[in-house]
C-alpha cells in the first residue's frame, strides 16, 4: 500500500486513488451511498488487506458506518465493490454474506429474548463448516452461558456474541463497526485481545475510535472526512504523524503509544 497525499479536508475534492494494496480480499472504488434521500457516502476507496486488521477511521459522522453498510447492500449504493475480484456491488444483503462478508453491526444486534447458544445456531450458514471450537476457544464464556438469554448479558459480553456469530462461518472478510463502543477498559481489552485472535483467522474492515486499539491491531488505515477517503497508508505511520491524527481526527497522537 503506498501512502497517499493528504488535501486538507476542507479545501475541495480529495482524490485518492493510491488505495492499493497487493492482493485485497475486498476492494472498494468510488462509493457513494444514500440514506433516505441523502448522500451519506460521496466517494471512498478503500482496499481490506488479504490479511490482518485494516481500520477505517474519522471523526465521528463521517460516513464510516455507512460505507460498510454500503458495502453490506443495506443502504442505497454504486461505485465498485469486490470481493476476490468478483464484483459484489450490487449484489443484494443476503447473497453479499453468503459470498463471504460477515458484518459485526455497532449496535450488536443479539437477539435478545434468545439464548446464546440459538444466537448462534441462527447465525449458521448452510453448506459451510461451522467453527465452534474457534468461537469456544475465543469465548470460553459463551460455552459457560449457553443457555443464558442473549438480553441478560452485559453489554461486553453481547459483543462476543456477535463476534461469534460473525465467526462462525468461513467468512472470507468480516467487517467491524466499533466493537468496544461504551465498553468499560478492561472489557475494551479483552474485545482487542479476541480481535487481535479474529484476525489471525479472517481478515477484519474495522471502524474504532479507540486509537489505542487501533494501534494494536491495525495494520493499515484509510482515513474519511466528509463522506470521503483522504488517506491510506500504514496504521502505525497514520498514528505516530501527530500533525495528520489532528487533522483528520481531531487529536493529536504521539509515537510513544498515547494514541
Ligand atoms: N438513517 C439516517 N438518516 C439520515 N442521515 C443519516 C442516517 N444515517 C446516517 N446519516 C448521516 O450520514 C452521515 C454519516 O453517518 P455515519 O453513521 O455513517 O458516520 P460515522 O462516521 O459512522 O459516525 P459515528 O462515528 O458517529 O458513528 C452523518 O451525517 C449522519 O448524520
Amino acid at each position: 500500500m503506498t501512502t497517499a497525499a493528504v488535501p486538507d479536508p476542507g479545501s475541495g475534492p480529495a482524490s485518492v486513488t493510491s488505495a492499493e494494496v497487493p492482493d485485497p480480499v475486498l476492494s472498494v472504488r468510488g462509493l457513494q451511498a444514500h440514506v433516505a434521500g441523502q448522500q451519506v457516502v460521496e466517494h471512498v476507496d478503500l482496499d481490506v488487506a488479504a490479511t490482518g486488521v485494516t481500520a477505517l477511521l474519522g471523526r465521528n459522522g463521517v460516513g464510516k458506518t455507512s460505507t460498510i453498510k454500503a458495502i453490506m447492500g443495506l443502504i442505497g449504493r454504486s461505485g465498485a465493490i469486490t470481493l476476490d475480484g468478483r464484483d459484489i456491488a450490487a449484489l443484494p444483503t443476503h447473497k453479499v454474506a453468503l459470498l463471504g462478508v460477515g458484518y459485526v453491526p455497532e449496535d450488536r444486534e443479539v437477539f435478545s429474548a434468545l439464548s446464546v447458544s440459538e444466537n448462534l445456531r441462527i447465525a449458521e450458514r448452510k453448506g459451510h463448516d461451522h467453527r465452534y471450537d474457534l468461537i469456544y476457544e475465543l469465548f470460553p464464556e459463551l460455552k459457560e452461558r449457553a443457555n443464558q438469554a442473549a438480553g441478560t448479558l452485559s453489554g461486553g459480553q453481547q459483543q462476543m456474541v456477535s463476534l461469534a456469530r460473525a465467526l462462525l462461518n468461513d467468512n472470507r472478510v468480516l467487517l467491524v463497526d466499533e466493537p468496544t463502543k461504551g465498553l468499560a477498559p478492561r472489557l475494551v481489552q479483552d474485545v482487542g485481545r479476541v480481535l487481535a485472535r479474529a484476525a489471525e483467522a479472517v481478515p477484519v474492515l474495522l471502524v474504532e475510535q479507540n486509537l489505542q486499539v487501533v494501534r494494536d491491531l491495525a495494520d493499515h488505515a484509510v482515513v474519511l472526512t466528509g463522506g470521503r477517503s483522504v488517506h491510506h497508508g500504514p496504521a502505525a505511520e497514520f498514528l505516530n504523524n501527530p500533525d495528520l491524527t489532528q487533522r483528520l481526527l481531531g487529536v493529536s497522537t504521539g509515537s510513544e503509544g498515547a494514541a
